[in-house]
This record gives structure tokens, sequence and C-alpha cells, in this order.
């Protein structure tokens, strides 16, 4: 699958202004700075500008992201970062649960985690709530290009584990070798087929 158009349709605050399209959507997650707007451009060319940013964590908004008007991807902010008030982490729950609750596009959950190192506390949570929701998942281990090659499976056996996932569904990727963007697309293309790719 190739993207030849995505577009930044809105930038949603809370649910009200979510957008009325039908078309199924793919939700992006992952801590901040794990290098999900890296991903996004990747992913979309830069036709989809994401913001790469240096300010962790800047984005409280749900990006919704029409991709050749098939599906929409989906960029929730980066959970986890250094400072976060209690009343942000609360808010971030509330959007997170409307969401994963009540949206019926919502077709499957792509989550990030950095490869260098174990997936943190939030990760699992997220990897819990996708499966309390039902919601299919893939799993991406992002910035690959900073981790010897000698030492990739054995990242990959502590993501698994930590996540309780099979390894198979962990797309080592890399934004600055573009390296795994074909095998993402495929589990995208997987979820949109309401396919679970890790029974796969
Ligand atoms: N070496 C390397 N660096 C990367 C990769 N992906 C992202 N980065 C860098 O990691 C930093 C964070 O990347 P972003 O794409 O802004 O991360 P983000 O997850 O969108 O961050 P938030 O906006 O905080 O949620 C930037 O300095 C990127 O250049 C990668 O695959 N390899």
């Amino acid at each position: 699958m190739e993207i030849k158009e995505a577009e930044l349709v809105v930038s949603a605050p809370s649910k009200a202004h979510w957008p009325e399209s039908e078309l199924p959507e793919i939700v992006l997650a992952g801590r901040s700075n794990v290098g999900k707007s890296s991903l996004i451009n990747t992913l979309c060319g830069r036709k989809a500008l994401a913001y790469v940013g240096n300010t962790p964590g800047k984005t409280r908004l749900l990006n919704f992201f029409d991709i050749d008007h098939r599906f929409m991807l989906v960029d929730v902010p980066g959970y986890g970062f250094a400072n976060a008030s209690k009343q942000m982490l609360i808010q971030f729950g509330e959007m997170m649960e409307d969401y994963f609750s009540s949206r019926s596009q919502l077709k499957g959950l792509v989550l990030l985690v950095d490869m260098r190192h174990a997936p943190t506390e939030d990760d699992i949570g997220m990897a819990e709530y996708a499966r309390y929701y039902e919601i299919p998942f893939a799993v991406v281990a992002t910035k690959m290009d900073k981790v010897p090659r000698s030492q990739q499976s054995r990242q990959i056996k502590l993501i698994a584990e930590a996540l309780t996932c099979s390894q198979e569904v962990i797309i080592p990727f890399s934004a600055i070798t573009k390296q795994g963007r074909e095998e993402l697309m495929e589990a995208i293309e997987a979820l949109l087929d309401n396919k679970e790719p890790e029974s796969e």
C-alpha cells in the first residue's frame, strides 16, 4: 500500500470535535518522544507534515489524518512525559477512555515503543487497555537504527515479554533508514481488514 495523499483533518481537543467521517480508524499511541511524528512522516512521505518536535508532550489533541480517503490515522498525544501534572494525566485518561470505548470506526491500535528500552508501565497499560476494549493491535519498535544489530532480537524478546504478545507482531522500525515501513503498512492493512496481526 502506498499513501498518495494524507491530510490533517482536525486536531480535536474533545469528542465534540471528532470528525463525522465513517472511515475506519487506526490509532497510533506511544510514550512521548518515541518517534510517533517521525513515523507518520515516514509513512506519509512528509505529506502529512506531522510536527517532529523536541518539546516532549506538547500535543494534547487527537489528530485525525485522512489517508487517501480510505482510512484515518489518529495520532494520540504521547504519554508518560516528565512534569505532567495530575490534571493532564486525568485529561489524557478521560480522552482515551472516551475514544476507545465509544468510537465505532476504531479498527486497531499501533503501539509504538522505543527499541532501546523495556516498555514502560504506561506502554504495558496501553496494551492492556487495547485488550480490555478488544481492539486488535500491532507493536512498532522504533529507532532500530540506534540498536546494534546483534542486540535487536534480544530487545524484541524483551518487549514481547513485557507486553505479553507474540514477537511476530513487533515490527522493528527506523524513521531514518525507513526499515520496517512496508511491514507496518501490511500490519495496518491487516488491522483494517479486521485481522489481528498477532494471530498471523
Ligand atoms: N535515530 C532515530 N531517531 C529518531 C527516530 N524516530 C524519531 N527520532 C528522533 O526522536 C526524537 C523524537 O521524535 P518525534 O517523532 O518528535 O517523537 P514523538 O513521539 O512524536 O514525540 P512527542 O511529540 O513528544 O509525542 C526526534 O529528535 C527525532 O528526530 C528513528 O527512527 N531513529
